[in-house]
């Protein structure tokens, strides 16, 4: 196995750097974050400070974990360290005559990108931040929550809501939506069949542990982002199966709502984090405060009820 350490200089107004692999490297011409091969001895953070001063001239004066992941090519598994990196000095510079481009996370389907870097695309796109509506039997106490979260600044919202009847959680769903997306927030919901497809503001679906087991591939949206709950290994492999591209694993501590759930702790969130190769949020006990240990410890970020229930 290869492992690579690369890097994502991602600039304030979010656009990030991709360079194109130079002729005489494996995939010429396909579009990559800067990095290169770990080297004996060095640690994957030394191994990135390295690379990207060899490959673009610039100094790391701060990063942090983005996503580490494997991916299976023909000829060779890569592990992939990547990280984000927003502080830099110098200004970067194809050292080895590879084209740079300043690229927003949503338009790089233009970029042919490695095939292994979708899921770190996917990193960039979403937010470290998932909050979750509290657990209410009022779809208007739902619906002020939602609002007052995407006044927050909440991109992407859980809408969780049990108590609700399939008919109100689709009718709360369907009147959110719009009313979200104007205000550049979108919701994930785990009750869709009866909200019509291209909806605005339904930016994907969640699935539950439990759902997950139970539904079929082909019973599953083909637009928006698919998200899945995860506890334990057994239920980790079920939600890659069906495809999820970001996971939420807990409870990583104890927390009032879920009494009696088997507690993973940071180390434990770790290493499932670490099987996923993609985005996963840690759930459970944690609050804003905690996403920089999330990172640590491989995960995209906190998600969470109470976590969220003030304003920021
Ligand atoms: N740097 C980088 N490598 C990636 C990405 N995605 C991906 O699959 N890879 C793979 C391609 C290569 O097999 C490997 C990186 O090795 P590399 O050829 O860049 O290594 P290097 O910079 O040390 O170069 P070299 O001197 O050994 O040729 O990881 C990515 O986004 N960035
Ligand atoms: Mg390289």
């Amino acid at each position: 196995m290869v492992r690579v350490a690369a890097g994502v200089l991602r600039r304030a107004d979010g656009a990030v750097l991709l360079a194109q692999r130079p002729a005489g490297k494996i995939a010429a011409g396909r579009w990559e974050f800067p990095g290169g091969k770990i080297e004996a001895g060095e640690s994957p953070r030394e191994a990135l400070e390295r690379e990207l001063a060899e490959e673009i001239g610039v100094r790391v004066q701060s990063a942090r974990p983005l996503l580490c992941l494997r991916h299976a090519y023909t000829e060779r598994t890569v592990e992939l360290d990547t990280w984000l990196v927003e502080a830099w000095a110098g200004q970067a510079e194809g050292l080895e005559n590879q084209a740079l481009a300043w690229v927003q996370p949503a338009e790089m389907e233009s970029y042919d990108v490695l095939e292994a870097d979708g899921p770190i695309i996917d990193a960039l796109k979403l937010p470290c931040a998932l909050p979750i509506t509290a657990d209410r039997a009022d779809a208007d106490a739902l619906l002020a929550d939602l609002l007052r979260l995407a006044a927050d600044g909440h991109r992407l919202i859980r809408l969780r809501a049990p108590r609700l009847s399939e008919e109100a959680y689709t009718a709360l769903a369907m009147q959110a939506g719009p009313r979200l997306h104007a205000l550049g927030s979108g919701l994930l919901i785990d009750r869709w069949q009866g909200v019509p497809a291209g909806t605005a503001g339904i930016a994907g679906v969640h699935l539950t542990a439990a759902a997950a087991q139970r539904i079929e591939r082909s019973a599953l949206p083909d637009a928006g982002w698919l998200f899945a709950s995860c506890h334990n290994r057994a239920e980790l492999e079920r939600a890659c199966a069906l495809g999820a591209q970001a996971l939420v694993i807990g409870p990583v501590h104890a927390t009032a709502t879920h009494p009696g759930a088997q507690i993973l702790g940071l180390d434990g969130f770790a290493q499932l984090a670490a099987q996923a190769n993609r985005p996963c949020y840690g759930l459970g006990g944690l609050a804003v405060s905690d996403a920089e240990a999330v990172f640590q410890h491989g995960g995209q970020g906190v998600a969470g009820i109470s976590a969220y229930q003030h304003p920021r």
